[in-house]
């Protein structure tokens, strides 16, 4: 697609996904410094954007039963406290979300899962118009694969895919697909600045986000996040790992405030638990590296070891549940061992398969897990990050869901 100036709104309609994700380990210490792993799954987040001629800005977001819709003229005025290099380069400020809490309506009684989407909207849609110098009339619907606060990173999917469009939309960046062409990827420093705004919406979803989620769904594959650094892990054998959604819901900025009040009131005590996740962190990815070099099954009980001590790690720093540690005991009767994914506090759980678990073990793990009431699916990792489609290259749940709107 030819190059447009900045601040040029892109005349057609263009449709982006980013994919969710599974920390294999070190959700919450991440937060904290300690390295991270994790993998991009092929669950993925899509988003329609369309030029609209009625001076509107409409979004629909059919997950969470939620449909907003405002004139441009509208918003005109919150773009003062977006200045352009303020919100590059600072974090979104209580100040500004208060504003859009105001002019949204959003109180207290307001659905957190309804106010932290529409603030991340806003936010990232006032910030990239201030950077573009005008407020796009568009229409945007997303929708997602992903289970909401299941801890598979549907907030940083959401963040993706809603930098990704605005800043391509409003000529910030490129739109990576040529006439006939089905799929288009940005470039190395396009993605990093997709990143950068991704972060900015998770900090408005979460809080106190540490990145990761954020740089495995913008960047796909297998990565080590440590401290704002990413490392794309090459050579990572191919896992087999059975996702176990708990149904039980629960708020990953709640619970990453809660590690934080722990780690405040102990310490001493805290801080051993953060270095031993990190070098569990750093003995996987050792592991994995010697899978992928030369496979074999020797490596597995080291593997499941980890996947259970990080458990009782995360369990300590108190983002455990009764429903996760039934995941545990279920598929550790099978000879199977699990971990939370994520923020913990229900969610989901990832089960380590080996090569060789037999078919007739895994189905006897997803019927008992099924009849806690749990929901199953083994998925593969590794999946691309952030990527721009046709239409017509869509699959035909998306395109239903794009087009009953
Ligand atoms: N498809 C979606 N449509 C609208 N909002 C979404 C979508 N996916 C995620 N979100 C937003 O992200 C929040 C979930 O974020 P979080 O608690 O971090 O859970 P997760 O583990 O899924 O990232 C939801 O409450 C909602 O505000
Ligand atoms: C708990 C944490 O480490 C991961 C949160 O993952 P999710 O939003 O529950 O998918 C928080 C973070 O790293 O930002
Ligand atoms: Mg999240």
């Amino acid at each position: 697609m030819g190059a447009r100036a900045e601040g040029e709104m892109l005349a057609r309609t263009l449709c982006v996904s980013a994919p969710g994700k599974v920390i294999l380990h070190g959700e919450h210490a991440v937060v904290h410094g300690k390295a991270a792993l994790a993998v991009a799954v092929n669950l993925r987040t899509f988003l329609k954007m369309t030029p609209r001629n009625d001076g509107r800005v409409s979004v629909e977001l059919p997950n969470i039963g939620t449909r907003l819709c405002w004139e441009t003229a509208e918003l005109q005025p919150l773009l003062v406290a977006f200045p352009a290099a303020l919100t590059e380069s600072l974090p979104p400020s209580p100040e500004q979300i208060e504003k859009l809490k105001e002019f949204a309506g959003l109180t207290d009684t307001t659905a957190a899962t309804q106010s932290l989407a529409t603030l991340a909207f806003l936010y990232l849609y006032l910030s990239i118009a201030s950077k573009c110098g005008f407020l796009p009339s568009v229409a945007i619907l997303v929708y997602s694969e992903l289970p909401t606060g299941a801890g598979l990173g549907s907030s940083a999917a959401y963040s993706v895919c809603l930098a990704g469009a605005l800043l391509s939309g409003c000529g910030v960046i490129g739109y990576p697909l040529e006439e006939g062409q089905a799929v288009g990827r940005w470039s190395e420093e396009e993605l990093a600045l997709i990143n950068s705004w991704a972060f900015r919406g998770e900090q408005v979803i979460h809080g106190n986000p540490s990145g990761v989620d954020n740089a495995v769904g913008t960047r796909g594959g297998a990565l080590r996040y440590q401290s704002g650094n990413i490392c794309s892990l090459k050579s990572v054998p191919t896992l087999r790992i059975l996702l176990t959604n708990t149904r039980v819901p629960r708020s990953t900025k709640v619970l990453v405030a809660g590690v934080k009040d722990k780690i405040m009131k102990f310490p001493a005590v805290m801080e051993p638990v953060l270095t031993s996740i990190d070098a569990i962190s750093q003995e996987c990815e050792t592991v994995l590296e010697a899978m992928a070099e030369r496979p074999s099954l020797e490596h597995y009980p080291v593997l499941e070891e980890l996947v259970d001590i990080n458990q009782h790690h995360l369990n300590v720093m108190g983002v455990g549940h009764s429903s996760l540690d039934k995941v545990c005991q279920v598929t550790a009767s099978h000879g199977l061992h699990s971990k939370l994914t994520g923020a913990g506090g229900g969610g989901c759980a990832i089960t380590l398969l080996r090569p060789d678990t037999a078919p007739s073990v895994v189905e006897a793990a997803i019927r008992d897990l099924g009849d806690c009431g749990f929901e199953c699916w083994e998925t593969d990792i590794g999946a691309s990050g952030i990527r721009a489609h046709s239409l017509q290259s869509l699959k035909a749940e998306v395109l239903e869901a794009f087009g009953r709107m």
